[in-house]
């Protein structure tokens, strides 16, 4: 079960640019967005799912200058090298739109530098905020507050549960099934430098993203109605850049090919289209999540990880490196496969048993002038 861009071939979605207006005053958006898990073994640089853990923003635009008001654990810049920030800017600079001043309230609770996306969480709330204050009408794909009902539950809602969140909220627009050559993705993925994050943040579920000549793209497949994705994140940090600082710039053909097979079983098995019951499920994702391209470079480095990661993997559990690291992703088939995974993890992590976000980035209040 795909979705791609409306009916029929790919349509190129560009935004709707306005040189030279300028944003109303007072004008105020606030966006959710979830975390991620990138690469979940074999995809590297290519899979994303979105998990059910999200950062929000408020902005609203001012006259002049940028406050940052920011609850969470983790400290981040609060000037203009802010991600949200310049993830707005370059949206408004996209749209031709000159630049006001920018008030934002952030809740940041995707922990930074664990591999769960945090990065691009931040990016994609500056991208889908910045056009949300630009337009009333977001475009085809936008889907309205009657096609998103609110409190219908997306965790563990199953298969086309996309319609709705799990806190309820009044969910006014979600910014999934824009299509495979949005504009937001090519921006996001131009901002944060691999697309397979942001994809998932912006479509939610599962994604497979791909560079083309003009930018990221993305499909996005509905996984399976069991999944329930595990986190267990460590209390050390790593920060992307340097987690890529260590693979290797050649792979040799055995080493491809294999990793090449286990990802496109890994698309089909983690797919609701794949009618297999969870035990063969959890077989077939044991056996789809291994990986030579990324992770026999990055394990070493955090042992703790390496460890925790071997012995969920023993115990039959699909377990990978979550994105670059240092957390672990366990793509548990079931409840019981869940609660059998929480139990494996030692002291130094801290355990989330998450449901997949099948929603994606979304606008939760829209006002015009306030
Ligand atoms: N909500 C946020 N607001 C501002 N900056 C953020 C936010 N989330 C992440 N960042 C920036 O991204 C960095 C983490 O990015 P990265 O190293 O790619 O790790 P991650 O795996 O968490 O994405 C943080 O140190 C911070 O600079
Ligand atoms: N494909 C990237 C994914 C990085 O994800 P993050 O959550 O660790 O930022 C990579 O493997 O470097």
């Amino acid at each position: 079960m795909t979705r791609a861009v409306e009916a029929g071939p790919a349509v190129e979605m560009g935004p709707a640019v306005e040189m030279g207006l300028a944003v109303e005053m007072g004008r105020r958006v606030r966006v959710r967005v979830p975390a991620t898990s990138a690469n979940l073994g074999p995809g590297f640089d290519s899979f994303g799912l979105a998990l059910a853990l999200h950062d929000e923003v408020e902005v609203t635009v001012t006259a002049s200058g940028l406050s940052v008001d920011a609850t969470g654990a983790d400290e981040v810049a609060q000037d203009e090298t802010h991600l949200v920030v310049r993830a707005i800017r370059a949206t408004f600079d996209l749209l031709g739109r000159p630049q006001p001043g920018l008030a934002l309230r952030c809740a940041n609770r995707i922990p930074h530098g664990r591999g769960l996306g945090s990065s691009a969480a931040a990016i994609v709330a500056g991208v889908v905020a910045g056009a949300a204050l630009t337009h009333d009408d977001l475009g085809p794909g936008f889907e309205s507050a009657s096609r998103a009902a609110p409190g219908t539950g997306d965790a563990g809602t199953g298969a086309g549960g996309r319609d709705g969140d799990a806190a309820g909220e009044a969910v006014e627009a979600a910014v999934g099934s824009r299509g495979e050559s949005d504009w937001m993705l090519r921006l996001a993925g131009e901002i944060e430098g691999h697309p397979d994050n942001v994809a998932a943040a912006l479509e939610g579920g599962f994604t497979v993203a791909w560079q083309d000549p003009d930018g990221a793209r993305c499909l996005r497949v509905e996984p399976f109605d069991g999944l329930r994705p595990v986190v267990f994140v460590p209390t050390v940090r790593q920060s992307t850049r340097e987690s890529r600082g260590a693979l290797p710039e050649r792979i040799g053909l055995p080493d491809a090919a294999h990793t090449l097979g286990r990802a496109a079983l890994l698309a089909l098995a983690l797919s609701a289209a794949e009618p297999a019951g969870a035990s063969r499920r959890a077989e077939l994702l044991l056996r789809a999540t291994e990986d030579r391209l990324h992770q026999p470079y990055r394990l070493p480095a955090v042992p703790g990880t390496a460890e925790l990661v071997a012995g969920l993997r023993a115990l039959g559990i699909p377990a990978t490196l979550s994105g670059s690291g240092p957390s672990v992703l366990a793509l548990a088939v079931s409840g019981q496969q869940a609660a059998t995974a929480v139990g494996a993890a030692g002291a130094d992590f801290s355990v989330a048993p998450l449901t997949v976000d099948r929603v994606g980035a979304r606008i939760t209040r829209f006002a015009a002038v306030m």
